[in-house]
């Protein structure tokens, strides 16, 4: 199989693994709850987990070690997203994050756009799987919807009892790098995801934190913080994925049946896609990789949404945030070929 063949199945799964190469999945797809242990699967969901058979078994599996570049941008009309909808949403997370109901949430907005005439959306899935070495390029298609992205965060990677994370929170451009390596507000808001997977985590094994570094994007820089777990007892990935997503990276703190329903009403004022920051993996070789579904776009026929979002917290402001989210858009657009 070509790379390019891969976006003609009617179906389909796309996941660039950091050492096996670029990992295909060719529909049509049997469908389970649980990890199909044994074999190749693709983990699919939306970020409410409300999949009821999430883990895709296709009915074959291709592993590429080319790069297929899509040289060419994707033509697309742009809608920019509603500045006044997002003050409005801003305005309300902040009277929560005063009361002291809410610490940090992360709402996200949608920009939405309609693909030129003869171009097809899975065309974005080669793009993507030509991202650089440091993003993890992800795809997957059904009939004519599905999601490409490229993102850099892992919400973990486990064989066995080893389990790796990371936190990946706190924002800027490349070219303030020195003034972030300090900034409280950001650091504060780093260590606020930190601390939630310390807490989760620690009662499982022995857990090991690296000092908090710095992840270059080109042309966005995080603040990283690896941990590394050695659990106690063999848990499956849903075990794993059920105690760590959403993470405040993506979700909120605290985490609370109320605080995730304000965070999905926020979510859907802002038109982000349901599919924007779930988990999405894919189970080989007796490994799951369970990456953050973010920096990237959902499609349904040419329409497509692309969402990009950010950790709001008390001393957050509103100009800043709409910027950041502006800068995450732009950084997808690049990645994903997308004019
Ligand atoms: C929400 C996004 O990114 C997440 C939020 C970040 C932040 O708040 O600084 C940084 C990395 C991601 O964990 C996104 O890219 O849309």
């Amino acid at each position: 199989m070509k790379a390019e063949e891969i976006i003609q199945c009617p179906a389909g799964a796309m996941f660039r693994h950091p050492e096996k190469g670029l990992v295909i999945g060719v529909g049509p797809f049997e469908e389970c709850a649980d990890w199909p242990e044994g074999r190749t699967a693709f983990y699919v969901n939306d970020f409410f987990l409300s999949a009821a058979k999430p883990w895709k078994i296709p009915s074959e599996v291709v592993v590429l070690s080319e790069s297929c570049l899509r040289k060419e941008p994707l033509p697309v009309q742009w809608e920019a997203p509603s500045p006044a909808a997002f003050v409005q949403v801003f305005e309300e997370i902040a009277r929560e994050l005063k009361s002291g109901r809410l610490v940090k949430t992360v709402p996200a907005v949608a920009e939405k756009g309609v693909i030129g005439e003869g171009h097809s959306p899975k065309e974005i899935v080669l793009a993507a799987a030509s991202a650089p070495d440091y993003l993890y390029p992800y795809a997957f298609w059904e009939g004519d919807r599905g999601i490409c992205g490229a993102t850099p965060e892992i919400l973990f990677r486990q064989r066995g009892r080893r389990l790796e994370t990371m936190a990946l929170a706190g924002t800027a451009r490349p070219e303030d790098i020195e003034v972030f390596r300090d900034d409280a507000k950001e650091i504060h808001e780093h260590e606020i995801v930190v601390r939630a997977l310390l807490s989760r985590l620690s009662p499982h094994g022995n857990l090991v934190r690296a000092p908090r570094g710095i992840m270059e994007l080109g042309s966005l820089v995080h603040f990283l913080t690896p941990l590394a777990l050695d659990a106690d007892e063999d848990l499956s990935p849903g075990f794993w994925l059920n105690l760590l997503h959403p993470t405040p990276a993506l979700g909120c703190q605290p985490c609370t049946p109320e605080t995730l329903g304000l965070l999905k009403q926020w979510r859907e004022r802002l038109r982000c896609p349901a599919s924007f920051g779930a988990p999405f993996g894919l189970g080989m070789d007796g490994e799951v990789i369970m990456l953050v579904a973010i920096r990237g776009v959902e499609w349904r026929g040419n329409r497509l949404s692309l969402t990009a979002g950010g950790g709001i917290v008390e001393a957050s402001s509103v100009t800043h945030e709409w910027r950041e989210f502006g800068l995450k858009r732009a950084a997808i657009r690049r990645v994903l070929g997308l004019a």
